[in-house]
């Protein structure tokens, strides 16, 4: 994967702009994902690990919200089941388009098809395994809950649904977890104008919400079992079961 250092709020910036999946972004995301979200990697590799648990001979597995397509390798190298399919989809044409590349460098055994399109819009079916890897978090709250149930129709009974966010806490738990989670931008060399301009480019576009809002919707959709497997500071992954 490129090696180029997320530099996309070091500058000063008149007024900044909504945080935006283009080319500036998609061309430094590896390094942008790893240095802002905690445990990043090790949640790529255990959704592997967690893929060819669920995964189902002759199903479709989906990488929803996929950018550069990490989890779709993760799982391609993992998923040990005949006949599996994985669709990774993300709307941002900058990331598909590199994705498209690093998935035909990539060696897994499972084919990849790369599709840039709105999941919201997107039909699921035939399927085992879905992942939402920090991707709801970005889609508009008044449409989490038909995605999930989208999600929830396409899988087949005891699927399963990997779901990783950013989470809202209550006020005190937020100071304490903001506090630690600034400190880990610092210790991964960003600056105090980098964390507050990026935190300003985020504001209404990354939305999180709270543990209990996701188990909630998630059980509203028709999960039958909803696990958190992951916590690190503010961020989160749930495995939902159908
Ligand atoms: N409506 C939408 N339809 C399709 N894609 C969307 C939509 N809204 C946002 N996206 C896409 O969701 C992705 C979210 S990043 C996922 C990381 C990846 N899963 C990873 O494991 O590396 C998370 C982050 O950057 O914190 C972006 O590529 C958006 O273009
Ligand atoms: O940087 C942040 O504040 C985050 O919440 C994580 C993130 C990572 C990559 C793109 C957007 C947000």
């Amino acid at each position: 994967m490129s090696g180029f250092q997320d530099r996309v709020f070091a500058e000063q910036q008149e007024t900044v702009a909504a945080f935006k999946f283009d080319e500036a972004v998609a061309r430094v995301f590896p390094d942008m994902i790893q240095r802002s979200v905690p445990g990043y990697s090790m949640v790529v590799s255990m959704i592997g690990l967690v893929a060819d648990r669920y995964a189902r001979p002759g199903t479709n597995i989906y990488d929803l919200g996929s950018s550069l397509g990490a989890v779709s390798i993760a799982m391609r190298h993992a998923v040990s089941h005949e006949n599996c399919r994985i669709i990774a989809i993300d709307n941002s044409e900058a990331m598909t388009e590199r994705c498209e590349k690093i998935i035909a460098e990539d060696d897994g055994g499972i084919p990849v098809d790369v599709l840039c399109g709105d999941i919201r819009e997107t039909m699921i079916e035939n399927a085992s395994v879905a992942a939402l890897n920090f991707t709801l978090q970005f889609i508009p709250v008044e449409d989490r809950l038909d995605l999930l149930k989208s999600i929830r129709n396409g899988l087949c009974s005891g699927g399963a649904l990997i779901l990783s966010e950013k989470l809202a806490f209550p006020a005190q738990h937020q100071t304490i977890l903001d506090t630690l989670y600034y400190d880990y931008k610092r210790a991964n060399g960003y600056s105090e104008l980098e964390i507050s301009q990026k935190r300003t480019a985020l504001e209404n576009v990354l939305v999180p919400e709270s543990l209990d809002e996701h188990r909630e919707r998630l059980i509203e959709a028709g999960f039958r079992h909803v696990v958190p497997w992951y916590q690190g500071f503010n961020f989160c992954s749930l495995l939902a079961v159908r």
